[in-house]
Parts: structure tokens; C-alpha cells; sequence
């Protein structure tokens, strides 16, 4: 692939018929503004010999330094605009201030790494204000290392904030969000934002206090006391998230009270801090209603420069011009955007390496930022975000396919296009809550539904789109191998995906054993060697990793579905020629969940061995009065165990009633008991029921705000 720079700068020009050798020696010309930044280090870093008398020269500084003010009017008016130009005997790199010049050295980075420098005349400037990260995710927070990785990436990649708000960090979050960091993770925090501050990166810490916090003195006391001692540590950006709680922390006068309280005797105190930014507890479209006022209530009474978060018309959606339409004049400033992609904590059997797309690209003007929520999977995490760095800089030349390519070179130069087989297949969410999906397998779809088509309407086998098929399954089982095998080009990377690439791999040579079954309905002893073999493939792929309950998913969008209908299809072709019984189904879960609960209805099922599952949610589920969920069986089944958590205590359980029926007429109660005193966790006393439906109703008579962590049973042996 040709060279780029990334992300695709504002303006950029190369004499295509000259170069430069890159100077070994130079002089530098450096503006005093420079001294404490990050933009000198950095280019030494990148040319190490400095020579008071060479002949080649590297003039850099901001606006207002002498040594650049010759280019002074080449430098775009934009915060943190740069103007680069390589010359024969000469650089210049002349920033709007001092992270344009960080950023200015930075694209010179990336042109260092070719042969020749060109003649090159670089005038850029980022569209959207603030962009970057907030690992704002449930599940495992990210490790030192993988931060330390994740904070070099943004400055490469010119995005300039990270906001630290891990939802299991129980520091961030209840229950010890007022007290200090222990010694030991107070020192690790510090040395990120150290490395934040070498990238040019502001380093938000975020509080989520919401869930428990009293509106008092004392709360509000302890919680500057919190960003006091993040303060020590070198923070310089803070935030306060209110999102996923209930009760008494989601009143929005309240919040903002505190809020401005914090900015008018913290935040405005320091002077050195960055504006205040706040997730509210409505952070999306489909969960708030205007006429209840809280959206307004905050964009009336928060200080105008404390930023709000938004995440779209759902919880997880792309950003496009509606969206802002609605939020910004409620919120009577220009949304934060925190995107809920590629985060997965909610899908944690997928993998999502496929491109960013579907965000508007005419949008820059409508948002005071744009961050993504990633996954807990840090160095996977970075197909998205790379594209999410060259969007929010340069939105309407942005590219997703070209972006896409070149963040996955990025990452494994060496194995690129077995990392691009591997992210091809592995970017649909699956069947979830949100009902959020993403294209799959884009290129082999065309031949994935010609092949099928032709199979299961005619019985006729399409010999191209079979061949295609076939060779991708070929380059599929080899992309694992080689990306299994690759060693230390990227450890990281591959210890975090090592089991989608084992399943990968199954994938792969179940495709190749259906398409050989397609062939041979007809031939009475050929046909079963291949039956057995997808079929133990089926169990391989299915019990693979303990890590992930219900197994990790690869190729679910496209692949798995066309291979499962041929199996199933030439396994019927064979039983009727032969009037054999042999198992024609691919995979089946006995489990069916209807619910008129809106953030209920979608969530998949899930079953393993004896256990039966309904997906868990991570936020507040607002279910109404009258609402039900019913979990059907394809027949009876009589169950061992049903355990159900709300998140609530036992008086939030007397809101539901429980029961279970064998024809789904009649019903009967089951009881509730906390499994463990004190937690929200419920057993059923449904020990040895024959059961055909269990039903859950909210029989209070009004709208209850609970959660959906769990929905577990058994069946008996
Ligand atoms: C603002 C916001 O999106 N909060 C949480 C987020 O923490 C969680 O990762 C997800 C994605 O599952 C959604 C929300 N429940």
C-alpha cells in the first residue's frame, strides 16, 4: 500500500520530482516557548545529531517565536494548527501553539520513515477540538503496559485526550471513589500521566460517584478532596460520570449544583486545569424525556464551560446530524460525543476489528469532542481507534476502508494481510441488547449467498462461488497459523486475540469440511466421515475457552451461518436419500426470550451443556408497569436451579412477581430468597419443576429502574 500520513493532513503538498537525503547533521533554531514542551524532545528523538555548525537547518517554534516569524502567516489560525516545510537546506516547523508544533513534529515522524524526504509543505489543523479515549468500559480495565501503549498511540496519532474511567475500578466508581489511591496504584497512576504529558495528551481522571453519593457537605467535600489528591499526582483534567446509577444521584439540579461547585472552587482555582467534563444519567436519546426536563435543567444551570457527554439516539449508535440537532439546543452547548465503539463489554465473546463507518462526516462543527469507548482488549482495540484519530482530524477526507487497511498495516506491518483475513471475518456484534450490528465478511458475502442459494433452491452446487469460498477458507486456516506463529511482532496483540484465532482457525476447516460434505449427499459411505467431522468441529468451537462462559464467537455474521445451512442442508439431502436420522442440526439453543421491556427484547440466549443464560445488561433497565421477559423452552424441561439479579435488594423484588408454566396457560408463583445476605442476588425455589415457560412481570403498578445482571438456570441431569 502507498504511503500516508496519518491522519490525512488539512493541506499537504510534495514536489513530486525532488527529494532530500535526510540530513545527518542539522542546526537548530528553537523558540523559547518551546523549553518545557514536548516537541523538542521528540525531534531529537527523531534526529539526534544536532551540529552548531552544519548547514542544514531546523527552524522550530509557535507563533510569536522570531525563529519562525517569517512563516508566521503560513501557520492555519486553529488551535493546535501547524505549518511544516521541508526545503533542501531547511525545516520549518511552526505551530499555533505548542501542541501544533508537537503535532508538526510528529507528521515529520512519519515522513522520516521513507527512503528520501520529499519537498513537502504540511498546513494542518485538527476539525474536532478534543479527540481520543475514555476507557469507560465493564470488565477488566486495561493494565499498566497496555496504557503506557495506548498513551504513545495517541500522540502518534494526534489525539490529544484519555480519560480514565473504568467502570471496575472500584477508586473510579462505588464503593471507594472518596477515598485516595493505595501508595502503590496512586504511583502507577502518576507515571500515566506522565507519559500522557510526553504525548501531549491530556490526562482526564473521572469520578463515578453517583451510585451512592449524598448531596451534602461532607460528599461534596470528600470528592475535592479525591481530585486534590488525582491533583498531586499531576492530573490536569477531570470529570464526574452519572451514568448507570438510580435514585437519590440522578437529579439533575443536584448535579449541576455540584458541578459548579467543583468549577467555581476547583476547577477556575487552579487555572492550569482542563474544562470540566460530566456524562449525565441520560447520555442517550432513547433514554430521556425532554418534557421531564433534566436534559435542560443541566444545559440551563451548568457553568457554559463544563463539557456534556452524549452518546446518540441509543447507547450505542453512530453520530450523524439529527443526532446533534437534538442534544445541542437542550443541552445549550456543543455534546461531548463519548461512541460506544469498539467497546464490547457487552458482547464479550466478539471481537470488533472491522472499520469505523456510519458516523457523519459534515459534522465537525456540531461537537466540542468525539471519544470511543474501546475494548477491554487494548492492542485490538487500536484498528478502531486509529480511524477514529484520522475522522475527528480530517472528517471529510476521511476514508473507512483506506483507514481501515492502514490501521491494521499499523499495527502488524509484517503480518498485515493475515491480521486484515483475521478483521475481515471478526467485526459483527452478534445478536445483543442494543440491536448494534456491524458488516461482516464484506468481500465473500456475494459468493457466501450465491453458493447458498444455489444449494439449498436447487440442490446445484455455483462452482465459482464455491471456489471462492473454498479459498478463502484456505486463507482463513493459514492467516491463524501465521498470526498464531508471529512471534514478537506484536505479543501484545496476540495474547489478547489468541483464542478468536484458535476458533478462527475452526472456522476455517469447518468451512472446508461443509463445503466436501456438499458434495457427497448422494454417496452413502463418503458422506459420513465429514458429517462426524463438522460435527466434532461443532463441539470444538463451541466448549473453547474457559475465560468466556459461552465461548468466544468468530465469523458469527456471515461465515457461520452459511456454513451452519450447508451442513444442515446436505445433512437432510443424505437422510432423505438414505431414510437415515443422522443430526442435521448446527447448532441449536432450546431457549427462546420474548419481553415487551424495550432494553430486554433483543438480548440473546445462551445455553451450555445444563446451563441456560439470558445476556446481562450493564445499565439501568427502565421497566415499566406490567412489563414482562418470558424464557420458553423448545419442550419441557425440568430445571435444577433458576438464580436471578436485578441489582436490587430484597424490597426491590417485592416490585416482581416470578412464575413458571408447563402449557402456557396456567401459572404458578416462584418464590424468591437472597442467595447471600446482603446481595442482590435470588434463587427460585423451582428445584425438580417441570417447566415449559418462566415469566417475570413488574406487578407494582409503576415503572421500576432496575438492572439485568443476571438470569441463570440449570436443568437437571
Ligand atoms: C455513558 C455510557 O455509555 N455508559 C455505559 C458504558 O460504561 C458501557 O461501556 C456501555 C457499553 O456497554 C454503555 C453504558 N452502559
Amino acid at each position: 500500500q502507498e504511503f500516508r500520513l496519518q491522519p490525512t493532513p488539512q493541506n499537504y503538498t510534495v514536489q513530486q520530482d525532488d527529494s532530500i537525503s535526510i540530513p545527518r547533521q542539522y542546526r537548530l533554531m528553537a523558540g523559547n516557548s518551546l523549553n518545557n514542551g514536548t516537541a523538542l524532545p521528540l525531534l531529537r528523538s527523531l534526529m539526534p545529531e544536532e551540529a552548531p555548525d552544519a548547514a542544514f537547518r531546523i527552524y522550530i517554534g509557535t507563533k510569536g517565536d522570531k525563529v519562525v516569524s517569517s512563516y508566521r502567516k503560513r501557520i492555519p489560525q486553529k488551535s493546535e494548527g501547524y505549518f511544516l516545510k521541508i526545503e533542501k537546506d531547511r525545516i520549518i516547523i511552526a505551530g499555533a501553539d505548542e501542541r501544533g508544533t508537537y503535532y508538526g513534529v510528529q507528521t515529520l515522524a512519519q515522513l522520516l520513515t521513507l527512503d528520501k524526504l520529499p519537498l513537502a509543505e504540511v498546513a494542518d489543523y485538527p476539525d474536532v477540538p478534543y479527540r481520543g479515549v475514555v476507557e469507560g468500559f465493564y470488565g477488566t480495565p486495561w493494565s499498566q503496559e497496555d496504557r503506557i501503549r495506548q498513551l504513545d498511540f495517541y500522540g502518534r496519532n494526534k489525539m490529544n485526550v484519555y480519560l480514565y474511567g473504568p467502570k471496575d475500578d472500584p477508586y473510579h466508581s462505588t464503593p471507594h471513589w472518596r477515598k485516595p489511591y493505595p501508595a502503590q496504584e496512586a504511583e502507577r497512576l502518576k507515571q500515566l500521566v506522565d507519559r500522557a504529558r510526553d504525548n501531549n495528551v491530556i490526562f482526564y481522571w473521572a469520578i463515578h460517584p453517583g451510585q451512592d453519593i449524598r448531596w451534602n457537605e461532607e460528599d461534596r467535600e470528600l470528592l475535592l478532596q479525591k481530585f486534590e489528591s488525582m491533583y498531586q499526582l499531576g492530573v490536569r483534567g477531570f470529570a464526574v460520570f452519572f451514568d448507570d446509577i438510580s435514585g437519590e444521584g440522578t437529579k439533575a439540579d443536584k448535579q449541576a449544583e455540584l458541578l459548579n461547585y467543583i468549577d467555581n472552587h476547583f476547577v477556575q482555582v487552579k487555572k492550569d486545569v482542563a474544562p470540566l467534563v460530566m456524562c449525565p444519567t441520560e447520555y442517550n436519546k432513547s433514554w430521556t424525556k425532554v418534557e421531564g426536563g433534566y436534559l435542560t435543567t443541566l444545559g440551563e444551570k451548568l457553568n457554559k464551560d463544563i463539557q456534556i457527554m452524549w452518546t446518540g439516539n441509543r447507547v450505542i449508535a453512530t453520530i450523524d446530524r439529527p443526532t446533534l440537532d437534538f442534544i445541542n439546543p437542550l443541552i445549550k452547548r456543543k455534546a461531548y460525543i463519548w461512541w460506544n465503539f469498539p467497546v464490547s463489554d457487552y458482547v464479550r465473546d466478539h471481537l470488533l476489528m472491522g472499520p469505523v463507518y456510519g458516523n457523519g462526516l459534515d459534522i465537525e462543527d456540531g461537537m466540542s469532542a468525539f471519544v470511543s469507548n474501546p475494548m477491554e482488549h487494548a492492542e485490538a482495540s487500536k484498528i478502531s481507534l486509529y480511524s477514529v484519530a484520522d475522522y475527528t482530524w480530517n472528517m471529510e477526507k476521511f476514508d473507512s476502508d483506506t483507514s481501515w487497511r492502514h490501521a491494521i498495516k499499523d499495527l502488524m506491518p509484517l503480518h498485515a494481510e493475515y491480521l486484515e483475513t483475521f478483521a475481515a471475518h471478526n467485526s459483527d456484534l452478534g445478536k445483543n441488547g442494543h440491536g448494534f450490528r456491524r458488516e461482516e465478511s464484506i468481500r465473500l458475502q456475494p459468493a457466501l449467498s450465491a453458493l447458498l442459494k444455489s444449494y439449498l433452491e436447487k440442490g446445484e452446487i455455483d462452482e465459482t462461488a464455491y471456489n471462492q469460498v473454498d479459498e478463502e477458507c484456505r486463507k482463513i486456516i493459514l492467516s491463524a497459523d501465521m498470526l498464531l506463529a508471529s512471534g514478537n511482532e506484536n505479543r501484545p496483540l496476540i495474547d489478547e486475540i489468541r483464542p478468536w484465532l484458535t476458533q478462527f482457525k475452526l472456522v476455517g476447516e469447518y468451512g472446508k469440511t461443509v463445503l466436501e460434505m456438499m458434495r457427497l449427499p448422494q454417496q452413502e459411505k463418503a458422506f459420513l466421515p465429514g458429517h462426524a467431522h463438522a460435527q466434532a468441529l461443532q463441539t470444538l468451537m463451541t466448549d473453547n475457552d474457559a475465560r468466556y462462559p459461552q465461548g468466544v464467537k468468530s465469523g458469527s455474521g456471515q461465515l457461520m451461518p452459511t456454513f451452519d445451512a450447508l451442513f444442515e442442508a446436505s445433512t437432510k439431502q443424505y437422510n432423505q436419500r438414505f431414510h437415515t436420522a443422522l443430526n442435521a442440526r448446527a447448532v441449536y439453543s432450546p431457549y427462546t426470550l420474548e419481553s415487551n421491556v424495550q432494553q430486554l427484547a433483543l438480548l440473546p440466549t445462551q445455553q451450555k451443556g445444563k446451563e441456560g443464560s439470558i445476556a446481562p445488561s450493564n445499565e439501568v433497565i427502565l421497566w415499566q408497569a406490567g412489563g414482562s421477559l418470558t424464557l420458553s423452552m423448545d419442550r419441557p424441561r425440568v430445571l435444577a436451579t433458576l438464580r436471578i439479579d436485578l441489582g436490587t435488594k430484597e424490597e426491590g423484588y417485592t416490585h416482581f412477581r416470578l412464575e413458571t408454566s408447563l402449557d402456557g396457560k396456567t401459572w404458578r408463583n416462584a418464590n424468591l430468597q437472597s442467595v447471600w445476605k446482603g446481595y442482590t442476588m435470588q434463587k427460585a425455589d423451582v428445584e425438580g419443576q417441570k417447566v415449559l415457560k418462566i415469566r417475570l412481570t413488574n406487578t407494582s403498578g409503576s415503572e421500576q429502574k432496575v438492572y439485568f445482571k443476571a438470569f441463570r438456570l440449570t436443568e437437571q441431569e
